[in-house]
C-alpha cells in the first residue's frame, strides 16, 4: 500500500490511457504523472501514416508498461485497477489499497463488450475484447463444427472473413452485412470475396502489422480484462480450422436471437432461437454485438452519462466533475458534433480523444487556453474489410441527412467500390473500398464544401484526372 501524489493521474492501460501519457510526456515531462493500469502489458501506436490531413492510418502494438518510463521521466506506474474516486479531495483509491492525490484526473477505462441478453446462461456464448477472449475462441475453434455468429459490425464481419473450416452461421438484424461500416452495395461486392477463390489469396496480403502477442497475458487483477485488441487480431484467426466440419457460411437476414440455451442428448450442445421461429443448434455463439463503456468503479458523486452509459464528455473531453477527464470506449461525446464527425469507439478515436484530453488537462494545470483538435472535424476510419482496405468519411452512410442526399457510385468487381455521398451538390460522406486514391480529394471536398453540381457527372470518371479541376 502506498500514497502518491501526481499533477496528473491517468486510469487504463489501452490507447487512450498510453496516448494520453505519451502527450502529456511531451507537453509537460517535469510534473508528476501516474498512471494505473490493471494489465502489465499496455497498447501503444506505432508506424503513424497519414493518408490526409485527417485520415490516419497506424499500427497497434501491445507492449511492457514499463517502457512508458523511457518517455517520461517523472511516470509511476501503479499495477492496480481503479476501486474508488473521491472527486471532491481528488484522492483515487485502487483495489490494493493505494492512494493517490490528483491535480487533473483522466478515466481511460475502455468498454467491454455488450453480449445478447442469454449470454449469462451459457459459456459457450462468447464476446471478443482482448487477447484471453480470443484465445477462449481459438480453442472453440478447433473443436467445433458449427457456431453461430450474432451481430453485423467489425468483428462479426472479421469473424466471417478469418474462420474457415466450421460452419458458420451469421445472424444479422439487417438485410445486408456489415451494416456498421457499409452500405447495401458494398455489402454485395464484399460478397462476391466469399465466392472469389483469387480475392480471398488476396487477403493475405495485409499490409497492418499482425499483432504477434501469443504469450501469457499478466493480468494483475484477473476481473478486469487487458486492452481491446487492435487491427489484425482476426489473423489469429486464420489457421483455426476444424477438421470435422466443412466450410460453409449462411446468412440469416432480419432476424434477431429470442433464446440462447444449452440442451443434452442431441448432437449439438446449445440451441438458438431465432425470432423467424427457426432453432439453429451449434457448439458456441459469438456475440458481436457492439460494445458498452466500462465504469466499474465508485464515486464520491455520479458524473453525467451518456445515453450509452458512457462518461459524457465536452469537446475538451471534460466529465461533469471538475478536473475529471475521460477519453476512449468510457466517454461519450456529447458536444455539439462538426456537420461531418460522429463517434464510433475505434481506436483512432480512442487516440484521438486521449490526445485532446491530454492538451486540455495541461492548459488547465498552466492555466492556458485550449481549442479542440482539427481531428473532430471530420469522421475518418480506415481499415481492411474481407481482404479490402476500406476508407470510410465523413456521413459514409448518408448518416442524418434525411432522404435529400444523392449518390455518386463507381464499382469494379473484385477491384473498388466508390460511393460519394452528396447534398445540395456538395460532398458529404465517401466509403472508398480498394486502393482508389480517392482519400485526399474527398477528405478536401467534404471539409471545404465546395460546390460540385457542375462535375457531378466527371467526378467519378476514371478517364478524367479530376484532381486537375482543383488545382
Ligand atoms: C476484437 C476487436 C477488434 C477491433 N478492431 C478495431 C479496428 O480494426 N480498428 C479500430 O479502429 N478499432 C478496433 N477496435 C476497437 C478499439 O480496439 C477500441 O475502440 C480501442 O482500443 C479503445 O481503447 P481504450 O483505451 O479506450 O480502451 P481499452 O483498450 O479497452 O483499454 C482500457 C484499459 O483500461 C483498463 N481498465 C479497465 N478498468 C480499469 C480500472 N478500474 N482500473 C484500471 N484499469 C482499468 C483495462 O484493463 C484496459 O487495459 C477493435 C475492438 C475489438 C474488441
Ligand atoms: N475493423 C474495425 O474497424 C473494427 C472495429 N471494431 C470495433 O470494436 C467494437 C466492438 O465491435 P462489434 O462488437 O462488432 O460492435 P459494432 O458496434 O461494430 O457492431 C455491433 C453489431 O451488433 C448488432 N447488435 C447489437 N445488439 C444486438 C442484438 N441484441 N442482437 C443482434 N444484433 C445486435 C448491431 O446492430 P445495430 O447496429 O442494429 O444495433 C451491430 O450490427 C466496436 O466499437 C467496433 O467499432 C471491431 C472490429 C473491427
Amino acid at each position: 500500500m502506498s500514497q502518491l501524489e501526481a499533477t496528473y493521474l491517468i486510469v487504463g492501460g489501452g490507447i487512450a490511457g498510453v496516448t494520453c501519457v505519451e502527450t502529456l510526456a511531451i507537453l509537460h515531462p517535469e510534473e508528476t504523472l501516474v498512471i494505473i493500469t490493471a494489465s502489465s502489458l499496455i497498447k501503444n501506436v506505432s508506424y503513424v501514416s497519414f493518408y490526409a490531413k485527417t485520415i490516419v492510418k497506424f499500427d497497434v502494438n501491445e507492449t511492457e508498461a514499463n517502457s512508458l518510463m523511457r518517455i517520461h521521466p517523472n511516470l509511476k506506474i501503479v499495477y492496480d485497477s481503479l476501486k474508488h474516486i473521491d472527486t471532491e479531495n481528488q484522492i483515487a483509491y485502487t483495489h490494493a489499497g493505494d492512494i493517490i492525490r490528483y491535480k487533473v484526473i483522466c478515466i481511460c477505462t475502455g468498454g467491454i463488450p455488450r453480449l445478447i441478453r442469454d449470454s449469462h446462461k451459457s459459456k459457450r456464448v462468447l464476446g471478443i475484447r482482448d487477447t484471453e477472449s480470443v484465445k477462449e475462441f481459438q480453442e472453440k475453434l478447433k473443436a467445433g463444427r458449427k457456431m453461430v455468429i450474432i451481430g453485423n459490425g467489425g468483428i462479426a464481419s472479421e469473424i466471417v472473413h478469418a474462420t474457415s473450416g466450421i460452419q458458420k452461421i451469421w445472424v444479422i438484424r439487417d438485410d445486408y452485412i456489415s451494416a456498421t461500416f457499409i452500405d447495401p452495395g458494398a455489402a454485395e461486392f464484399f460478397q462476391n470475396t466469399f465466392k472469389n477463390n483469387d480475392v480471398i489469396e488476396q487477403k493475405t496480403t495485409l499490409r497492418r502489422h499482425v499483432f504477434s502477442e501469443e504469450d501469457e497475458l499478466v493480468s494483475l487483477n484477473k476481473d478486469l480484462k487487458s486492452a481491446a485488441l487492435g487491427p489484425d487480431w482476426y489473423r489469429k484467426l486464420e489457421f483455426k480450422r476444424s477438421d470435422k466440419g466443412g466450410q460453409e457460411l449462411e446468412i440469416v437476414y432480419k432476424v434477431e436471437i429470442n433464446s440462447v440455451e444449452e440442451v443434452r442428448n442431441k448432437e449439438y450442445p446449445l440451441e438458438v432461437k431465432l425470432s423467424n421461429g427457426r432453432v439453429i443448434e451449434c457448439d458456441f455463439v459469438i456475440s458481436a454485438t457492439g460494445v458498452e463503456p466500462a465504469v466499474n468503479f465508485l464515486w464520491d458523486k455520479e458524473p453525467r452519462k451518456g445515453q450509452d452509459g458512457g462518461l459524457a464528455v465536452n469537446e475538451f473531453q471534460e466529465t461533469s466533475i471538475k478536473n475529471v477527464y475521460a477519453a476512449g470506449d468510457v466517454a461519450t461525446a456529447t458536444w455539439e458534433h462538426a456537420p461531418h464527425w460522429f463517434q464510433l469507439r475505434l481506436w483512432t478515436q480512442a487516440r484521438q480523444m486521449a490526445g485532446m484530453a491530454a492538451k486540455a488537462m495541461h492548459s488547465n494545470i498552466v492555466k492556458a487556453e485550449v481549442l479542440q483538435d482539427f481531428c473532430f472535424e471530420l469522421f475518418t476510419h480506415c481499415t481492411t474489410l474481407f481482404g479490402y482496405q476500406v476508407i470510410l468519411l465523413g456521413k459514409y452512410n448518408a448518416q442524418g441527412l434525411g432522404k435529400d442526399y444523392e449518390i455518386l457510385l463507381r464499382m469494379t468487381p473484385n477491384k473498388e467500390y466508390v460511393k460519394l455521398v452528396l447534398q445540395k451538390g456538395r460532398l458529404q460522406g465517401a466509403i472508398l473500398i480498394g486502393e482508389t486514391d480517392l482519400e485526399e480529394m474527398c477528405e478536401n471536398l467534404i471539409l471545404d464544401q465546395l460546390d460540385l453540381t457542375s462535375l457531378e457527372d466527371h467526378i467519378l470518371d476514371p478517364e478524367i484526372d479530376i484532381d486537375d479541376y482543383f488545382d
